[in-house]
């Protein structure tokens, strides 16, 4: 039997560069870690059996599971006669931008490759988890990284200044796939990948938040206007940025003091029900 913890991203740049002949969209990306996580246990079963039981009731518990998928694409790849029981324990929200489904298959992926003592590299299982979804390569990895291609190409670069992050998710499921569908290529707000790079390598606080950015904000804010107003919110309560994560609809806001976490998460009371105070991770933690 084995733990894994699965943790959720953030995204602190979002680009979208054009759409490509396979109907994915080529990004730019710089993903972050930060500690609100799953909880996995995975059990080996002698019967070749995948199971999957979750805390969650809107989690599926069966092929569609993308833990479910990470432990089938291993049996099959390379001949695993046992199978597993998956138990997640969800605190990530769901269909929330923050990479909770391809975390656990992250997750599932680096257990199994423990459990059933497969000795695959950390590259061989991102390229496998890019199969199932492509959040799923940076999650393999973790810390901060710039991910190109449809997502799934990932280089790991320094952690971003320390700091709080407040994460604040509206009562709405967006699909990835509705966000991207509603994009219009043309009238993309570029945010500056290069300037956070920078800022990144210098540690400057400042830098980072003034160059947040998420092409994919204007789909969300449009379908989903309680999403703007959210991190108008969050803004208002003291956070030093603000941004929406991924395809939405959490919005995140970063914060370097603790005292003001508590006055945004204060604030929020009332406005929304799921608020989480985290801090960003950061580094490579691949320790359970
Ligand atoms: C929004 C992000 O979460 C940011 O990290 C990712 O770009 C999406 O990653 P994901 O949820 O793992 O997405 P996938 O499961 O691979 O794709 C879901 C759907 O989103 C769209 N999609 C996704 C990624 C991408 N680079 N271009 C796309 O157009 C496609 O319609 C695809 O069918
Ligand atoms: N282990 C899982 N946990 C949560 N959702 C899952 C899982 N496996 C499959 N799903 C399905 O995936 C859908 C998207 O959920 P998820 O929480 O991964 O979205 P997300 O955070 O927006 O992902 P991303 O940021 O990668 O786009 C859910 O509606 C659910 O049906």
């Amino acid at each position: 039997m084995l733990y894994v913890k699965a943790p959720a991203k953030i995204n602190l740049t979002l680009d979208v560069l054009h759409k490509r002949n396979d109907g994915f969209h080529e990004v730019e990306m710089i993903m972050t870690t930060v500690d609100l996580a799953d909880r996995i246990k995975l059990e080996n079963r002698e019967d070749g059996e995948i199971l999957i039981a979750t805390t969650d009731q809107f989690v599926p518990n069966d092929q569609r599971n993308f833990a479910y998928q990470a432990a089938q694409l291993l049996q099959t790849k390379y001949g695993v006669k046992q199978g597993v029981t998956i138990t997640i324990e969800k605190e990530i929200p769901i269909a929330a931008g923050l990479a909770g489904g391809s975390s656990d298959a992250a997750a599932t992926l680096r257990g199994l490759n423990t459990l059933w003592k497969l000795n695959l590299s950390l590259d061989r299982l991102a390229e496998l988890g890019a199969q199932i979804g492509s959040d799923v390569s940076f999650c393999v990895y973790g810390g901060t990284a710039l991910a190109t291609g449809r997502g799934e190409k990932i280089q790991e670069i320094a952690a971003p200044p320390s700091c709080w992050v407040v994460l604040a998710k509206p009562k709405i499921g967006v699909s990835t796939a509705e966000i991207y569908g509603g994009l219009q290529i043309d009238q993309v707000k570029h945010p500056n990948t290069q300037a956070m790079l920078e800022a990144i390598d210098n540690d400057d606080y400042e830098g980072m938040c003034q160059n947040l950015g998420n092409a994919l904000e204007q789909v969300t804010f449009h379908l989903y206007p309680e999403v703007v107003s959210l991190k108008e919110q969050i803004k208002r309560f003291g956070a030093d940025a603000v941004l929406m994560s991924g395809s939405g609809p959490t919005v995140y806001g970063l914060v370097d003091t603790e005292l003001r976490v508590s006055r945004i998460v204060n604030g929020l009371r009332g406005f929304c029900d799921e608020v989480y105070a985290v801090r960003l991770v950061g580094e490579r933690n691949l320790l359970d």
